[in-house]
């Protein structure tokens, strides 16, 4: 699903990679979190997979297409079958919970008649149900990437992207979100999940990937996360 061959990505400006010849598989519906001391090009790699940013060398793969060969205006459409969830859970301040994920599917140009059908379905899936009518500001921090993974998986992505997303939360409410996050891989969903969360990655017991120095220094199915960065 995610193929990265001998990838390298040297920022504008600095001498030193920030990704330093990674090669790594990802198959479809694995759950993967990437760990490593800040700088280590967590964030980088998720950007890559987005095209967001391009290699210096070697070669990436998503979904079976080579990115290096995707044309500009086939991008969104790469992105729109790539959910992505963020440590500050970037919802529209002046749209309510039911609202921010149907905005989603109405970029989109989803029908309104699917729209009001799955939207209920997905803030049931994510324990929000109930709170469809609340503003952001209405709801806990917890709530609130609830309604960002709502809105990341309502248009069921191939893939989730989740950048530090309990890196906002207390390690009692982050629970719940790994929860979810659980429940989404289960519907075959490839999640890939960089953190800096050593419980929650030594509680899921999920394949860890450790980056420094912008190259990958272990690779482990149902590991743990290792040195306190
Ligand atoms: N847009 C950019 N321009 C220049 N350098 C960058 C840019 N983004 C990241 N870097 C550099 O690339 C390296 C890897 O950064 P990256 O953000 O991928 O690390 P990270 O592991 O996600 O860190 P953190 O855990 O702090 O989020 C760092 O040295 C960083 O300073």
């Amino acid at each position: 699903m995610i193929h990265f061959d001998n990838v390298s990505k040297v920022y504008a400006n600095q001498n030193r990679p920030a990704l330093d010849h990674v090669s790594v598989d990802v198959d479809k519906g694995e759950f993967v979190f990437l760990v490593g001391p800040s700088g280590s090009g967590k964030s980088t790699f998720l950007r890559l997979v987005l095209k967001e940013e391009r290699p210096n060398s070697g070669a990436i793969h998503v979904a079976g297409k080579d990115l290096s060969r995707l044309s500009n205006f086939k991008v969104p459409h790469l992105r729109r079958r790539i959910g992505c969830v963020f440590q500050d859970f970037r919802l529209l301040p002046n749209k309510n919970v039911y609202e921010n994920v149907a905005f989603a599917l109405e970029v989109i140009g989803k029908p309104r008649r699917f729209i009001r059908k799955v939207v209920p379905e997905v803030i049931e899936l994510v324990g929000l149900e109930g709170k469809a009518h609340r503003m952001p500001d209405e709801l806990s921090g917890g709530e609130q990437q609830r309604v960002a993974m709502a809105r990341a998986f309502v248009n069921r992505p191939m893939i989730l992207l989740a950048d530090e997303p309990t890196g906002n939360i207390d390690p009692a409410t982050s629970i719940g979100i790994m929860k979810v996050l659980d429940r989404i891989n289960r519907t075959g969903t490839t999640v890939l999940m960089a953190t800096h969360d050593a419980a929650i990655v030594d509680s899921m017991r999920k394949r860890v990937v450790e980056l420094e120095d912008g190259k990958i220094v272990r690779d482990q199915s149902r590991g743990v996360y290792g040195q306190a960065y």
